[in-house]
């Protein structure tokens, strides 16, 4: 028998990061960046207002008050992507709105609700006029560079803004967006391709026959898939019949950086996965010391060495199974550093009406439901919902954690201290 932990270095060991591609920006969401990134040119890229109001030179708007303003004239309307700019001469101001340039001969921007508001809302031509045009009354006076955005201020032209490794998300995209990126080379999505196999199986949505059962793995698996942030295609279950699998995973292989089987791995007279893969295909079956999850199949199939992951057909060892050894590689796969590969894990206190019995020498993954520490404590509690059996199902539909006990224990008292992994 294997530990957990020897077959999941063995796996972290086989697989690699897929090779970097240049994606456009909202294809790469979520994916990791495979070189630094240095600003280009400085952000923002000119001097601009922070406010609407009106870019003044200080020394005309020096003491202005309420009773005595600052009466300047208007030497035009400067809007966001104004590319033509009037210069403040003495006395003069330039109506601006929020993210317009700044214009040459201004040093600060006094917001509209210092003025007499000037223009009001309509053009700079159409406010009060004095002898020399369009005048505007300055309440108050601002400080040097008062409400403007400097050039550079949010990146300087040649600095680092993001490094590779990092994991694009909403700001990073904005970011790369904002320095002028329109594609970044990342690490692509795995595609991983899920098939169930079993004679037994029947799609959801179509009546049983006697002795049927809806195939439900397939689902779980593609969505964990998805939720670890893959591509993921689910392909009909398969029949227990070994040629017919060997070539639907011939034809699947094309599209899949990792394939993912249910069922068909134990010691059972119609296990097809095993028969399928068993003799030189480079997959290896193996009896891990964990329960569920104890029949395991891993190795790299096809010229290309494309991972296998044969999983158990119990849909609670096929879902404890992808979470414990899948999902590490499937992030591994997509660049993520060794400590973003798993799950976070905690202590908690058992809730339990009475001790929980565990077999020997294996490690068993409990469903349970995790509630955090209370406010001065340092532990949450977990409390197992249903049984140790692997095809209670409804069961780990309300669970959010899995609840492990080690290889050497065989009893845990309520109130021990146990390690949960967080399912998110
Ligand atoms: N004599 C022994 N029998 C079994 C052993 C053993 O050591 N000796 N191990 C048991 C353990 S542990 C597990 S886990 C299972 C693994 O079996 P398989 O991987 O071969 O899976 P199947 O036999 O195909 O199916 C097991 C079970 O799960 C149901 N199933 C399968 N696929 C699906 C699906 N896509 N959706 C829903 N349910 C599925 C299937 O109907 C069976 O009930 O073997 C034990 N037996
Ligand atoms: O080890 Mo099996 O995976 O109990 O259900």
């Amino acid at each position: 028998m294997w530990s957990v932990d020897e077959h999941l270095a063995d796996i972290l060991r086989a697989v690699r990061p897929l090779a970097p591609i240049e994606l456009p920006l909202l294809d790469a969401a979520g994916c990791v960046l495979t070189e630094d990134v240095t600003v280009p040119a400085a952000l923002p890229p000119f001097d601009n207002s922070s406010m609407d109001g009106y870019a003044v030179r200080l020394a005309d708007v020096e003491g202005a008050t309420e009773e005595f303003p600052a009466v300047l004239g208007v030497v035009g309307d400067i809007a966001a992507g104004s590319g033509n700019l009037p210069t403040v001469g003495p006395g003069q101001a330039a109506r601006i709105m929020t993210g317009a340039p700044v214009p040459p001969g201004a040093q600060a921007v006094v917001p509209v609700e210092w003025t007499d508001g000037g223009a009001g809302g309509g053009p700079a031509d159409a406010m009060t006029s004095g002898p020399h045009g369009p005048e505007v009354r300055v309440h108050r006076p601002v400080a040097a560079g008062q409400h403007i955005r400097r050039r550079g201020s949010d990146a300087a032209a040649g600095a680092l803004a993001l490094t590779a490794g990092s994991v694009l998300g909403p700001p990073q995209l904005g970011l790369l967006a904002a320095l002028g990126h329109a594609a970044v080379p990342v690490h692509p999505r795995p595609r991983v391709v899920v098939l169930s196999t079993g004679s037994e199986l029947t799609p959801p949505g179509e009546p049983l026959e006697p002795g049927r059962i809806h195939d439900s793995n397939s689902f779980a698996l593609t969505a964990a898939a998805q939720a670890a942030g893959a591509v993921a295609y689910r392909v009909a279950a398969v029949a227990d019949d070994a040629a017919t699998l060997r070539a639907v995973l011939d034809d699947q292989l094309v599209r899949a950086d990792l394939v993912v089987t249910s069922g068909g791995v134990s010691v059972g007279a119609y296990d097809v996965v095993k028969e399928a893969l068993e003799q030189g295909s480079g997959i290896e079956f193996r009896r891990l010391a964990m329960q569920p999850g104890k029949p395991q199949g891993f190795g790299l199939l096809g010229p290309s060495g494309v991972p296998l992951f044969a999983l158990p057909g119990n849909p609670v060892s096929s879902y404890v199974s992808f979470e414990l050894f899948v999902r590490p590689a499937l992030r591994a796969m997509a660049g993520l550093a060794p400590d973003a590969l798993h799950r976070p894990r905690v202590q908690a206190r058992l809730v339990a009406p009475g001790p929980l019995s565990s077999p020997p020498g294996r490690r068993q993954f409990l469903r349970g439901v995790h509630t955090p520490p209370a406010a001065g404590e340092h532990v949450g509690t977990v409390t197992p919902v249903g049984g140790a059996s692997s095809h209670l199902l409804a069961a780990l539909a309300r669970a959010d954690a899995l609840v492990e006990i080690p290889e050497q224990v065989t009893e845990v008292a309520p109130g021990a201290e146990l390690t949960v992994v967080l399912l998110g």
